[in-house]
């Protein structure tokens, strides 16, 4: 993607399973919202090869987007319809597969809301808003750009377990499995929702892995404390788990305070981002 001679996205190369939690993790201007804005068909590409859902984005007609799924960064329009009405409204364009309204509206926790205006909700309601229109049609793919912002710890807590509600099979068995690809900058948010982490940072990819698989091989080893009577013991392993187990297996009941300390995402992220900058 380039705007004149800036070019903003180069050589970026992703694949996103159905089922799949991905999220988009990157620097201001790093190109995340222009990439899942390219996926989502709202701009269009430079070059390159695009697919969502069997079709081009740039050519997706109705059927298309009626499986897609999108919550943009900020949403500020129908201020005057009420909260419930905006969204049995947006269900009506979902013919067979859409949420139930009311059902909805538990589910991302708007349920005292459902007759106030859209123009008098807190910031956090109204993302909470955005977040139910996304997903009012059961979209096959769900973009979400820096969707929690905005909410307080137990929104963010229950929106979580709705978006991985919606990629888990077993959770809601009559719907196919959802592709979520979503930005964020709350790292920790990162490590909890996604399977994998995709790390942007001026246009190009530097990073693709869960977090775990980008901390072993950014960050380093994973650190193994416990003790065994009054001896205190530390060691550095890739393999903290089977250390664990060999501990176990050894000491059995002697062994105490067992501790598995692995590198944060946070320091994953930062040690690439400064990489990438150098
Ligand atoms: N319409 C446009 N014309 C020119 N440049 C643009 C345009 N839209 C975006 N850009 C530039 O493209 C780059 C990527 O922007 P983008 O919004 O994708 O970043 P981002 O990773 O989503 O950032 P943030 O974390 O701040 O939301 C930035 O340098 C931005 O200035």
């Amino acid at each position: 993607m380039r705007y004149g001679d800036n070019v903003v996205l180069d050589g970026v190369d992703l694949a996103v399973r159905r089922g799949e939690i991905v999220a988009l993790l990157g620097p201001n201007g790093a190109g995340k919202t222009t990439t899942i804005e390219i996926l989502e068909g709202f701009r269009v590409r430079s070059a390159g090869q695009v697919e969502v859902l069997g079709r081009d984005p740039a050519r997706g007609d109705e059927r298309w987007r009626a499986g897609v799924g999108i919550v943009l960064q900020s949403w500020r329009d129908h201020a005057k319809w009420r909260v419930r009405e905006l969204l049995a409204h947006q269900a009506g364009y979902y013919p067979g597969r859409a949420w139930d309204p009311d059902e909805l509206l538990a589910a991302v926790g708007l349920t005292g809301q459902a007759r106030q205006r859209i123009g008098t909700l807190s910031g956090g309601q109204r993302r909470r808003l955005d977040v139910a229109v996304g997903i009012v049609g059961r979209p096959d793919v769900l973009f979400l750009d820096e969707p929690t912002a905005g909410f307080d710890p137990q929104a963010r807590r229950e929106f979580h377990a709705l978006v991985r509600g919606l990629a888990d099979p077993e959770a809601l068995v009559a719907t196919n499995r959802t592709a979520v690809l979503l930005t964020t900058h709350d790292l920790d948010e990162a490590e909890r929702l996604a399977d994998r982490i995709v790390i942007l940072d001026g246009g190009r990819i530097v990073a693709d892995g869960t977090a775990a698989e980008l901390a072993r091989r950014i960050a380093g080893p994973d650190e193994v404390r416990w003790r065994l009577g009054e001896r205190r013991f530390v060691e550095a392993t890739p393999d903290s788990t089977r250390l664990a187990l060999e501990l176990f297996r050894t000491h059995g009941e002697a062994l105490s305070d067992l501790e598995i300390r692995k590198s944060s995402l946070e320091e994953t992220y930062l040690t690439l981002v400064r990489r990438a900058e150098s």
